[in-house]
């Protein structure tokens, strides 16, 4: 394979020269940057404390991955620690370079948990670690002093005064997701399309790569195409980057692009096998420097991202498989990288399973036909076309259980036989089954046959069934005002009148999947609930244009922007929060529901997105019970006295949800919130403070409460981020909307309930 590619013209710049700053120099580092996005670094001769941190570093990279498989099990980086930016990652879990799984394992290291005494988070990670923890340091602080020295010649070489200097977005005491992280590449007895590095963009700011083997490419535009990647070219090569004896390979990513004002280029870059490599094991090893966690990254059209929202928006993004990352703007700020991926595909013989994962991606162009893309070993593709609804009810919905549900829906609304096929009850029990068993890695929590776990599996069941007529629920009330004069008209539809009873049902499930989801919620069953909300996801996807609802739209355009594809963030503990936040979110968007009217029915729903600039009208939450009328008067009364919140507050432990309506779905952002609160009064109103966590974060909470309205205005402080929630009390809850610090704008919904007495 190594044959077809030749190798990349980079720029090789000395760090000696960096260092005199010399104005060609800067040029120099300029050029490779706009044009490449690529350069090898010369550690020269003077620079023996790199010399010496490679060196090291490279033991230590061996060392890491000879640890039992069993304990580096114990650090899945999706939850250890701060979540995204340390522990390990095993082999296969994500897509790699050939539409099969990955062909590496990773340990990260955080550079907060690694520099800062004393951080607020340990260093976790194996014995070697923490016993080496000093030594990793240093070297890795060798390491972070270059990348500032890269940034500063930079910011200079873009004209950037200092106090736009790009060194101001990588403070040392501040948190981000920088780290020193470990690959290795298992030995291959033969040079086979399989595994490898998925074709990718780096998240952040710099990386600084060192490797042992070949098997590196980046992925050149057509130089006619210029060097804006942005732009769709239509022509390319994938190009060999060979390391090099002491050099390292250093590229941009994402968040310089961003902070450059993307003048900088972030290459697309993969890693494949090379038969110089074959018999061996390929160790590489990257300091990836990103900007503070709360660097505000600019995306163009006045929309601006926090740095840790980018960095897991696009940790999500690599969970997906390789053609849904195709097509993703989070990972490439580009769309030639639907060429580049095409190119690197070579999937042998087709085979049933492989076709069908690509006929969802020739689905989308054109639904009636189904283009198979059909590779030989060359790979080279040749596009043949076959008329798809001639294929027998069973083949169709097979090939459907591998469409995300808003494909699915448009491929039913295609003609009568797909149409049948997709309408079939069975069918979305057939999806909701090909998910788990897409996720088949994942095993089966052993105590599933307790009692409670059989329970919450009917549960699940019955919400999965709810799922497939919600969804289309959804798709035909936005369709209603629509003269449909398709080739199918579905008269099997029930009316809109039964479906949204059945999406009301389905409500009943809140509270009794909300009891039963905590952290002991066995993985089948969660997989079953996330099938459930992947399908109102899907569903939310497909409404285009629903005018009345500006809200609707503002999360159509996030959830396309961004290509979430929920069924790829299984590893979050989050699932159960995770699908009642769908799902409330998704019927309030419909006016179906409110965390508020439903408490007081008899209050309009407002069905307009509430801004910063309009007064928000909540109304008082109160339970439709007769005991809820109860003690909704009686705390009226108590209010009406002037009775103390305190009585009502204290002691108790709280728990709640945050719902994003936007597009924040990753494991550290989706939130379930326990704390206890401690109010004190002050007269006229209460004040809050508590302690609580959000996943594995940590934070405090800071408020007001008014004895007069009941309103209450609260911050929850991560330290390195705020949230600002407004809302109102009641005796058992408090619910209202959130928004961050920087963004005035309302980003979803909170709902704290009182529980259990505090320990
Ligand atoms: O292993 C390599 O050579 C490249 C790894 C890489 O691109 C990454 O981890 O972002
Ligand atoms: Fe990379």
């Amino acid at each position: 394979m190594e044959t077809t590619y030749t190798r990349a013209t980079l720029k090789t710049i000395r760090l000696s020269d960096l260092e005199s700053a010399t104005p060609e120099t800067q040029g120099e580092l300029l050029d490779a940057c706009m044009r490449d996005g690529f350069f090898y670094l010369d550690v020269d001769d003077d620079h023996c404390d790199l010399a010496n941190a490679i060196a090291y570093l490279a033991d230590l990279n061996t060392r890491l991955f000879d640890i039992a498989e069993a304990e580096k099990r114990c650090y899945p980086f999706q939850t250890t620690g701060r979540g995204g930016c340390c522990g390990y990652k095993a082999v296969g879990t994500e897509a790699g370079a050939f539409a099969k799984p990955d062909g590496f394992e990773l340990w990260m290291l955080p550079y907060n948990e690694l520099m800062i005494p004393n951080y607020s988070h340990p260093l976790y990670g194996p014995e070697v670690v923490r016993l080496e923890k000093g030594t990793i340091a240093t070297h890795t602080a060798a390491y972070h002093r270059i990348c500032l020295l890269i940034l500063d010649e930079l910011s200079k070489a873009l004209g950037f005064t200092k106090q736009r200097s790009l060194i101001n977005e990588h403070a040392a005491h501040l948190p981000s997701t920088s780290s020193m992280t470990f690959l290795k590449y298992p030995e291959q007895e033969e040079i086979k399309a399989e595994g490898g590095h998925v074709s990718h963009t780096d998240i952040g700011t710099l990386t600084l790569l060192h490797a042992t083997l070949d098997g590196l490419q980046v992925f050149s535009p057509g130089r006619e195409d210029d060097v804006d990647n942005d732009n769709d070219a239509t022509t390319g090569v994938w190009q060999w980057v060979p390391p090099r004896a002491g050099c390292l390979v250093v590229n941009v990513g994402d968040s310089l692009r961003l902070l450059s004002g993307k003048r900088l280029k972030s290459s697309l870059h993969r890693v494949v096998p090379h038969a110089n490599a074959v018999g061996q094991a390929r160790y590489s090893f990257a300091y990836f420097l990103r900007p503070s966690e709360t660097a505000l990254l600019d995306l163009g059209d006045g929309r601006v991202c926090k740095s840790l929202d980018w960095h897991f928006k696009k940790l999500t993004v690599f969970q997906a498989p390789p053609e849904v990352q195709a097509g993703n703007q989070a990972v490439l700020l580009g769309t030639w990288r639907s060429r580049a991926l095409q190119l690197g595909w070579a999937p042998g013989p087709v085979v049933q399973g492989c076709m069908l994962s690509y006929a969802y991606l020739a689905i989308l162009p054109s639904p009636a036909f189904l283009s198979v893309i059909d590779c030989d070993s060359d790979c080279h593709s040749k596009l043949t076309a076959m008329q798809l609804e001639t294929l027998p009810q069973e083949l169709l919905q097979r090939i459907g259980g591998y469409c995300p549900g808003s494909v699915l829906v448009d491929f039913a609304s295609t003609c009568r036989a797909i149409r049948s096929a997709c309408h079939d009850t069975t069918f979305y029990k057939l999806v909701a089954t090909a998910l788990i068993q897409r996720q088949s890695h994942i095993i089966a929590d052993p105590d599933s046959n307790t009692a409670t776990n059989t329970q919450v599996q009917a549960i699940a069941r019955r919400a999965c069934d709810n799922a497939a007529v919600w969804a289309r629920y959804i798709v035909a009330l936005d369709r209603a005002g629509d003269t449909y004069d398709g080739p199918c008209p579905d008269a099997t539809r029930p009316s809109d009148a039964q479906e949204k009873k059945l999406a009301r049902d389905t409500m009943q499930f809140v509270p009794q999947l909300l009891a039963t989801g905590n952290s002991s919620w066995p993985l089948t069953m969660s997989q079953l609930a996330f099938s459930f909300a992947f399908e109102i996801c899907s569903a939310i996807k497909t409404v285009p244009t629903h005018t009345h609802l500006s809200f609707v739209n503002a999360q159509n355009a996030m959830l396309n922007d961004w290509k979430i594809e929920p069924e790829r963030c299984l590893h979050s503990q989050h699932y159960p929060y995770l699908l009642l936040g769908f799902m409330m979110s998704t019927l309030r968007a419909k006016g179906l529901w409110s965390p508020l009217t439903s408490y007081a029915p008899s209050l309009p729903v407002s069905t307009s997105r509430p801004d910063s600039t309009e007064t928000i009208e909540l109304p008082l939450p109160c339970d439709r019970t007769p005991r809820g009328q109860e003690q909704w008067e009686q705390w009226l009364r108590n209010v009406n006295k002037k009775s103390t919140y305190s009585e009502m507050m204290e002691g108790w432990e709280w728990d709640g949800i945050v719902s994003f309506d936007s597009y924040l779905l990753t494991f550290s952002n989706f939130g379930r919130l326990a704390f206890t609160l401690t109010p004190r009064d002050e007269g006229a109103s209460s004040l809050i403070c508590g302690r609580g966590c959000e996943g594995d974060r940590e934070f405090t909470l800071e408020g007001e409460l008014s004895h007069a309205d009941s309103s209450v205005s609260m911050t929850q402080d991560f330290g390195c981020s705020k949230v600002r929630l407004q809302g109102r009390a009641g005796p058992f809850r408090i619910v209202g909307f959130w928004s961050t610090e920087y963004d005035k704008e309302v980003l979803g919904f909170f709902w704290i309930w009182r529980t259990g007495p505090s320990k």
